[in-house]
């Protein structure tokens, strides 16, 4: 990294230590000045000292626990490389810690008197640092922990003069305000009955008071009804004075937020939404979401975990990903976005059961699932696509999406240029054939799913299409064919396993850009609208099917958790038509257990 110049350097106090704490335009770092009576023994109280457990016993106990969590996740090879990796770590004797100035999230002066810091919490105040060094002030900023999750830590500095104080706040608070990425103000929707119900609980108990400690200040609101948040934001809400919105819930929740985000910015801009082949103009807002769902993928894709304080964090210090996001249209007319899953056949019909069940939170898709699984119905109908051949990165790669990807950014740059579209030759399929650069798959399917991005979450970490990848302009179409209940189990569980779930004769994926798909059955004048008309055509299926154990004629397309009334639809994806308050998953050492030390 280039050297940058030092804004600031001095000598401070940090828990009874003399450290030279110095500033510059990208780091905030502190290193311990060694002094004979302070020279520590036994390496382990030195590297936690600031970063981690505030004792000895607690570094043990914090470790011990650790070494559990990581027994029971990995095999005895990584335990050794991680046991090795923690004897170096808590043996060597680095005593510099480093964060961000860009992770930082706020700084204030402690009133040392009084114990009490300007923003009304009380601490406890060592005694020789009152005596000695009367003046200090607490800079807040973001550690990560384990499993891609962030935790806003403190660290207190005491000063001997109040003006070296005062230049030290003043200084870090000046390059927090250069930082022009940061939301300043924010719209934010809460679900109170999203997931298990406690959307509002978690906004005032876990976010609130980060957003109040990042000086961001909010409107928020409670919606009363679904699409509350979608209509608000589509027609009344005032989007100039936001710097973002933001919604507590699940992934329906988000995805009213994209739909009144990016219906809003067509109108604005003229476009026309019922078009399919329209290139949408993309949304200047960002969006962020603090997960209280039931998913809760959007969160696990985008930032490699669900947890609120996390989310809040990313929110905080202005952290922009872009995302993708696939229009779905029927007969030219628009009917929804989705920047998740487009599922038909097993998930469509998960759904349609589910949202009967909602009453069960959570564990309604688990339900669900489970009794469809034992249903094992499939559906007989043609699906066409577009491959994107033209693009780096396949469905079976082992890479994945992370932070700053660069597949994404180059497909995206290409995306941008428009580059042509080209096409494979004849392939060796017999259901399946060419036209015009679609191709075109015949078939009976269990599942047909479009991922557009992972789709990771808490029931499948890896997820439907572990290397699909956020804002790469394609979706993953991913097409399990009818196959015996044993081998779809099969297919199912290696979501939750190391497996490669398309690894399987009766699986196919393709990278797309564009698909559709036409149920058998469809009539093709007046299309069966399957939310007037839900009964399902077992009358026509069983004089195919004289032994009657057949399935119905058609499922429903699950969007994003919501059931689409159209079987035939034809899909377009938007390349980065949003952007997240997120940085998409950030890669980890080996053992993602262990804190960063912050060490420089
Ligand atoms: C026998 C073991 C089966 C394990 C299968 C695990 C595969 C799970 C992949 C789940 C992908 C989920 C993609 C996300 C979909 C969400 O948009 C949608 C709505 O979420 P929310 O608003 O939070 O309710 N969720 C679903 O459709 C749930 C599908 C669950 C299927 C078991
Ligand atoms: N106040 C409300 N009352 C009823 N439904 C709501 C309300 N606010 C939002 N919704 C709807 O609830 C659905 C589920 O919300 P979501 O936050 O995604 O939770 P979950 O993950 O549990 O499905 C969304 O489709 C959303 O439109
Ligand atoms: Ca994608």
């Amino acid at each position: 990294m280039e050297k940058q110049p030092r804004l600031l350097a001095s000598q401070l106090l940090l828990k009874n230590s003399l450290f030279e704490v110095s500033l510059n335009r990208v780091l905030l770092t502190w290193k311990e000045i060694p002094t004979k009576k302070k020279r520590v023994s036994g390496g382990i109280h030195h590297p936690f000292k600031v970063a981690g457990p505030r004792s000895a016993t607690a570094a043990l106990a914090w470790i011990a626990s650790l070494c559990r969590v990581n027994w029971m996740a990995h095999n005895l090879a990584s335990e050794f490389f991680f046991m090795s990796w923690l004897t170096f770590f808590i043996t060597s004797q680095g005593t510099s810690h480093g964060v961000s100035v860009s992770e930082i999230l706020a700084v204030r002066e402690l009133d040392v008197d009084s114990g009490r810091k300007d923003d009304g919490r009380w601490q406890k105040m060592p005694q020789k640092s009152t005596e000695a060094y009367p003046y200090a002030f607490t800079v807040s900023y973001v550690e990560r922990a384990w499993q891609h999750r962030w935790r806003c830590s403190d660290v207190t500095f005491h000063c001997l003069e109040g003006a070296l104080c005062q230049q030290w706040v003043q200084t870090i608070r000046e390059q927090l305000t250069a930082l022009t990425s940061r939301p300043k103000h924010l719209l934010v929707y809460i679900n109170p009955y999203g997931g298990k119900q406690q959307g509002e609980r978690i906004y005032e108990q876990k976010v609130a008071p980060l957003f109040t400690l990042a000086s961001i200040s909010t409107d928020v609101i409670v919606t009363e009804h679904a699409n509350h948040a979608r209509d608000h934001l589509r027609t009344e809400a005032e989007l100039k004075q936001y710097d973002g919105v933001v919604c507590v819930g699940g992934d329906g929740m988000f995805s009213e937020m994209v739909h009144g985000l990016v219906s809003r910015t067509q109108r604005d801009n003229g476009v026309d939404q019922n078009s399919p082949e329209e290139k949408l103009v993309p949304c200047t807002l960002r969006i962020g979401i603090i997960p209280a769902g039931s998913t809760d993928c959007i969160c696990y894709a985008t930032v490699g975990i669900n947890d609120p304080v996390t989310s809040a964090l990313h929110i905080i210090v202005g952290d922009a990903q872009p995302m993708d996001v696939c229009s779905v249209h029927h007969n030219n007319t628009f009917l929804r976005y989705s920047v998740s899953l487009l599922g038909y056949g097993f998930y469509g019909d998960v759904l349609a059961d589910s949202e009967r069940k909602r009453w069960m939170g959570p564990a309604r898709y688990d339900f669900s699932g489970f009794k469809t699984f034992l249903t094992h119905h499939y559906y007989e109908g043609t699906v066409s696509f577009l491959p994107a051949t033209d693009i780096l990165g396949t469905p079976r790669d082992k890479t994945r999406c992370r932070a700053g990807c660069f597949i994404c950014q180059h497909n995206g740059q290409l995306y941008s240029e428009d580059a042509p579209e080209i096409c494979e030759t004849d392939p060796d399929v017999s259901d399946s054939e060419y036209k015009g650069g679609w191709r075109v798959i015949r078939g009976k399917f269990l599942a047909i799913n479009a991922a557009s991005m992972s789709c990771a979450c808490p029931r499948s970490p890896k997820g439907l299409s572990p290397a699909a990848h956020l804002a790469d302009g394609t979706t993953d179409l991913i097409l399990v064919r009818k196959c015996s209940r044993f081998n779809f189990l099969r297919h199912l569980l290696r979501h939750t396993s190391k497996y490669d779930q398309f690894d399987m004769t009766f699986v196919e994926v393709h990278r797309v850009r564009r698909f559709r798909f036409t149920p058998r059955y469809c009539q093709s004048d007046s299309e069966l609208d399957l939310r007037e008309n839900g009964k399902r055509l077992f009358s026509q299926i069983c004089r195919d099917h004289p032994a009657c154990s057949c399935s119905p004629a058609y499922s429903s397309w699950n969007c994003d958790g919501e059931i689409l009334p159209h079987a035939a639809i034809e899909v377009g994806v938007h390349c980065q038509l949003i952007k997240l308050f997120a940085r998409g998953i950030e890669e980890q050492p080996v053992f993602e257990d262990l804190p960063n030390p912050c060490a420089v």
